[in-house]
């Protein structure tokens, strides 16, 4: 490993110590805009394999909504835990961020269909069989939120490291489960069957659940944090349905009912996605209410 640059305080992180940027007492001196963000890297990053104008276009939609997920992948992580713990304030404001990106990842569709069809197939050909299917940042959303799927893993079956890092997700519980066992914590019946189920085993439409979430909307003033943890996970299903609607639409109005890159049937595949539901229960008491 490198020396630690002298300027390298202890308590820093490891990365910036090895990379000597900043971290120096005296910040004014040796910081600089750049330094500190590591521009180099990030905007070295957008590289088309093309000269065609758009594929800079479709770099960078992926690179921004790359980002968005890393910080919505770390704030679900920690509201995970947080309603584990039962401590829901942290947790609100956690989801009510995660919210917050999610409008922006919606946004950004808009962009991105300013690309028409002969401007997308001019450099198609260049991504050969690459796919959004190989984001495992979106898989790992899927997964915080419930999803269980084999299928889900085996894209990046080749990446040990990886690899274990969506096994550990999808042998944890989810946000929702752990949102389930709180609901029973606080009394109000939730099937056994639900709260022992193991995590890494798909949830299914379960009668209770849909009972269990009737009691806390119909008695929302003695269970306040949990009807209003119940609408963060509404808001939060919803703008992640929103953003599989845009992406189909999108795709639709820029290859038609073209097959996928990655081998599905393309529109039709994705159109299927949309029928998925993280918190089924949470959209069928709605008609119970
Ligand atoms: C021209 C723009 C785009 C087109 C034509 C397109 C097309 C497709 C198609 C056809 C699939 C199905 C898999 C396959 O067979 O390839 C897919 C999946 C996917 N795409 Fe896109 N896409 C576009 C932009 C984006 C963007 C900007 C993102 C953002 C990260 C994205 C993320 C994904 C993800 C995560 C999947 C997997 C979805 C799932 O399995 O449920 N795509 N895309
Ligand atoms: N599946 C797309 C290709 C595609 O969109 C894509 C290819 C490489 C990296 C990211 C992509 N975005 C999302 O699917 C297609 O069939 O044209």
């Amino acid at each position: 490993m490198a020396e630690a640059p002298e300027h390298a305080p202890e308590h820093a992180p490891e990365h910036a110590k090895e990379e000597g940027r900043g971290l120096a007492t005296d910040f004014s001196r040796t910081m600089s805009y750049g330094g500190y963000l590591d521009l180099d890297t990030l905007l070295s990053a957008q590289r088309p394999l093309s000269d065609k104008h758009d594929e800079l276009l479709f770099i960078v939609i992926h690179h921004v909504q790359e980002l968005w997920m890393k910080l919505i992948i770390r704030e679900l992580e920690v509201a995970t835990a947080c309603v584990r713990e039962g401590d829901l304030r942290p947790a609100f404001k956690g989801l009510a961020r995660v919210s917050r990106i999610q409008r922006q990842l919606v946004e950004a569709w808009d962009v991105l269909s300013t690309m028409t069809p002969a401007d997308y197939l001019a450099f198609r050909d260049v991504l050969g069989q690459s796919s959004g299917f190989q984001s495992w940042q979106y898989r790992l959303m899927e997964i915080l939120l419930g999803a269980r799927d084999e299928f889900m893993l085996k894209p990046h079956a080749h990446d040990e490291a990886l690899t274990a890092r969506l096994r550990a997700a999808f042998e944890a519980p989810s946000l929702y489960q752990e949102a389930l066992r709180l609901v029973a914590r606080r009394g109000v019946p939730v099937p056994a069957a639900v709260l022992e189920r193991d995590p890494a085993l798909r949830h299914e439409e379960n009668e209770g659940v849909v009972e269990a979430w009737a009691t806390v909307y119909r008695n929302s003033t003695d269970y306040f944090d949990l009807y209003e943890l119940a609408e963060e996970l509404v808001d939060l299903e919803d703008a992640f349905q929103q953003w599989r609607f845009r992406h189909v639409t999108t795709v639709e109005r820029i290859i038609g009912m073209r097959t996928g890159t990655g081998g599905s049937a393309g529109v039709a595949y994705l159109r299927r996605a949309l029928e998925r539901r993280f918190f089924p229960e949470l959209w069928t008491v709605r008609g119970r209410l």
